[in-house]
């Protein structure tokens, strides 16, 4: 019998680590190649910064709209310049291991989708330690339900998350939606160097804001989720996109495969993709960009699908 999250044979590879090794893995910045840790950190904000500052001087947008009761419940909705209630959504929701990053310096996609057609969300959520990861689940499942609630007529909804943002949207292809009052439209899923199975960040300090259990780690694996779930996906034509950077380490490269390939178990419609010569953070900086390979691949599907 397959063993649940360690694959066909036998122990979790992340288990014969030392300490050190797994925290090395599991810090993204210690990976890049073209300039040191602290530059690329800087760098990230600096460009998710100027992206959302250009996305609100050149784009029609509802900033701060509250999608439930609390302070950190808020998200800023971008348009396309036809401003049409019928476009596809796109909804972000951004890395920084649940504990940094914040819709005012993520809105990295906006201009070169909106340009398509195609209308931007970027979701705040409560990050940690104010945030648990269940809270942080259960507001972007309110999340998606708002926009789906607002905008009945959309075309669809995508959502695209980064790396600990990418967990948030895996979680969703599990939510359950009764409870919420709608079924959003969900027709594809982009996942950008993402984390899918947290039991190895338990034992790195990036846990120490987060104070995950053994137990939490699990409840919120899609990984370990996936494998364990009976059902099949409710709609085979929505896609999966998997992506991670060629200079990503190896435990996200892991990551991102071993999800890739439970989803084709579990019978969804996935595809993985290895961005050539991106990093953990340029593979998102090439979101701001119109003619790079991960937005090209997105436009596609959304343009393809709706
Ligand atoms: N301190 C972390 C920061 C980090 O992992 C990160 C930063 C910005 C956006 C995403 C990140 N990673 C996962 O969510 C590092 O070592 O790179």
């Amino acid at each position: 019998m397959e063993v649940r999250g360690r694959g066909p044979r036998g122990e979790a590879p992340w288990k014969k680590l030392s300490k050190e090794e797994l925290e090395n893995q599991y810090s993204p910045s210690r990976w890049v190649i073209r300039r040191g840790a602290e530059e690329t950190l800087r760098t990230y904000s600096r460009i998710g910064e100027e992206a959302t500052k250009n996305a609100r001087a050149t784009r029609r947008s509802l900033l701060h709209v509250p999608y439930g009761d609390g302070e950190g419940e808020k998200l800023d909705i971008y348009f396309p310049e036809e401003v049409s209630e019928a476009s596809p959504f796109c909804l972000f929701f951004h890395g920084g291991y649940w504990q940094s990053g914040s819709k005012d310096t993520s809105a990295f996609m906006v201009n070169p989708l909106t340009t398509r057609g195609v209308a931007v969300v970027i979701v705040a959520y409560d990050l940690a330690p104010k945030g648990t990861l269940d809270q942080m689940v259960d507001q972007v499942t309110r999340s998606i339900a708002f926009v789906q609630k607002q905008y009945p007529c959309n075309e669809g909804i995508y959502l695209c998350g980064h790396s600990a943002g990418a967990h948030l949207a895996a979680m969703m292809l599990l939510a359950n939606w009764t409870t919420h009052g709608v079924t959003p439209n969900l027709k594809g899923f982009f996942l950008v160097s993402g984390i899918y199975d947290l039991e190895p960040i338990v034992y790195t300090t990036q846990n120490a804001p987060l104070l995950m259990t053994l137990e939490g780690a699990q409840q919120n694996s899609p990984q370990l989720l996936l494998e364990a779930a009976l059902t099949r996906p409710s709609d085979p034509a929505c896609h999966v996109l998997v992506t991670v950077g060629q200079h990503d380490s190896p435990e996200f490269q892991r990551q991102s495969r071993e999800f890739y390939q439970t989803l084709c178990r579990g019978g969804w419609n996935a595809s993985f993709e290895e961005i050539r010569d991106a990093d953990h953070f340029e593979i998102i900086w090439n979101l701001t960009q119109q003619d790079s390979v991960l937005t090209q691949m997105i436009l596609r599907t959304i343009l393809r699908e709706h």
